[in-house]
């Protein structure tokens, strides 16, 4: 399936499946060797992440746990701004090495209010996985250590990724296409 229709627009498939794992199996094995020991805590930023969460930790080898936190900023195409916690954190993260699981870095915003709340927390430190960042989108400054794919500034879904809600159960990933 090349072309996809959601809703009022078309999309049109941009990193298939078997691409997106390999990048996947490449941060996993990074994350392995780089926190080897730290029993690290992988905080899955739902709800689009959910994807990326699962082919990740398939590939996480070391002692680790894994819990989800809600947050919820896009409507459509565009953020609002608005940021809000859905679901928050439950864990102790005191003395915690932390790696917050993203599907997408876009303008950072979500991420950067994500590491605010976590900071006040007292974890050991914090870690960044996102399957993909748009570079320039980015607002603010942020240290993304493993990053599966950069993409442009164009709007995407499947993978995890949605337009109003739908297209996250698409294995690739498909770009809209403008009309
Ligand atoms: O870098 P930013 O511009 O802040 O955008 C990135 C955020 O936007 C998406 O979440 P969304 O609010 O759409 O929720 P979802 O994960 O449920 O799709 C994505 O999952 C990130 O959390
Ligand atoms: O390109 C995108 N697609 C879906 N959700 C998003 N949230 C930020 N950027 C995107």
């Amino acid at each position: 399936m090349d072309t996809i229709q959601i809703k009022d627009k078309k999309f049109t498939v941009s990193i298939k499946e078997q691409d997106i794992l390999k990048e996947v199996a490449r941060v996993a094995n990074e994350i392995n060797c780089n926190l080897a020991g730290k029993n690290p805590l992988f905080l899955s930023v739902l709800n689009g992440s959910f994807m990326f969460t699962a082919d990740l930790m398939k590939r996480i080898t070391i002692p680790c746990e894994i819990s989800f936190v809600k947050l919820a900023s896009y409507q459509g195409v565009s953020s609002t701004g608005v940021i809000k916690e859905v679901i928050g954190i439950t864990e102790d993260l005191t003395d915690r090495t932390v790696v917050i699981v993203e599907d997408i870095v876009d303008t950072g915003l979500t991420m950067q209010r994500l590491l605010e709340t976590l900071g006040t927390r007292n974890p050991k430190e914090i870690h960044i996985a996102s399957l993909l960042v748009k570079p320039d989108k980015l607002k603010v400054d942020l240290n993304i250590e493993y990053v599966a794919m950069e993409i442009p500034n164009d709007f995407i879904v499947g993978y995890g990724l949605d337009y109003d809600g739908f297209g996250r159960n698409y294995p690739d990933i498909y770009t809209v296409v403008e009309e």
